[in-house]
């Protein structure tokens, strides 16, 4: 095996466990389960779109707070930018909506991110998760879905 796709491995799976590490991190719980298995969808134990929705407001307030990921929203319509991102979670989460935005590599592509960008998104948005009440099985779920993105939002960097 080369020691690029080696180094591949080590790069995503931190990134893995990154995602999982935020959440816990910011709880001090290391013992509750990552995952909560119930009747009910992702979507529903998140709130629902009203939680979503303000969620991703939370999360826009955050993006703006911080100089070293507001740069990269300079040009772009936010409004436009909540709606789809919003869709987004809610589709990934079992939710009625399908997004129709474009795939992550075309949205992100020639941004110049890089995994610290990416982790910072990240604790953004566990941060306005736990600010919104969620709890912790389904922001480590949601988190989760979103983890394998990672691939597809750096490929074209
Ligand atoms: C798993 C991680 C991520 C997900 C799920 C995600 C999701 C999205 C979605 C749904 C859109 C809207 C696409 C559209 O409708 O045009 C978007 C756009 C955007 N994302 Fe991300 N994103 C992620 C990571 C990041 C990171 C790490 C950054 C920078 C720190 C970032 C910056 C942006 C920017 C600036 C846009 C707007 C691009 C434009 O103006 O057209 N994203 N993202």
């Amino acid at each position: 095996m080369s020691f690029s796709r080696k180094h591949d491995r080590t790069r995503r799976s931190l990134i893995a466990f990154t995602f999982i590490a935020v959440a816990f991190s910011l709880t001090g719980c290391a013992y509750q389960s990552v995952t909560q298995s119930t009747n009910t969808t992702l979507y529903e134990r998140l709130g629902g779109q009203n939680t979503i929705d303000t969620v991703v407001e939370n999360l826009l307030y955050r993006i703006a707070d911080d100089p070293e990921v507001v740069v990269f929203f300079t040009n772009t319509n936010i409004d436009l930018f909540a709606a789809s991102l919003a869709s987004q979670l809610c589709d990934v989460s079992n939710g009625p909506c399908r997004y129709e935005g474009p795939p992550m590599d075309r949205a992100h592509q020639h941004m110049g991110l890089t995994d610290v960008h990416f982790n910072r998104l990240v604790e953004h948005l566990d941060a306005a998760m736990q600010e919104e009440g969620i709890a912790l099985g389904a922001r480590n779920e949601l988190l989760g879905r979103l983890a394998p993105m990672y691939e597809d939002v750096m490929r074209l960097q």
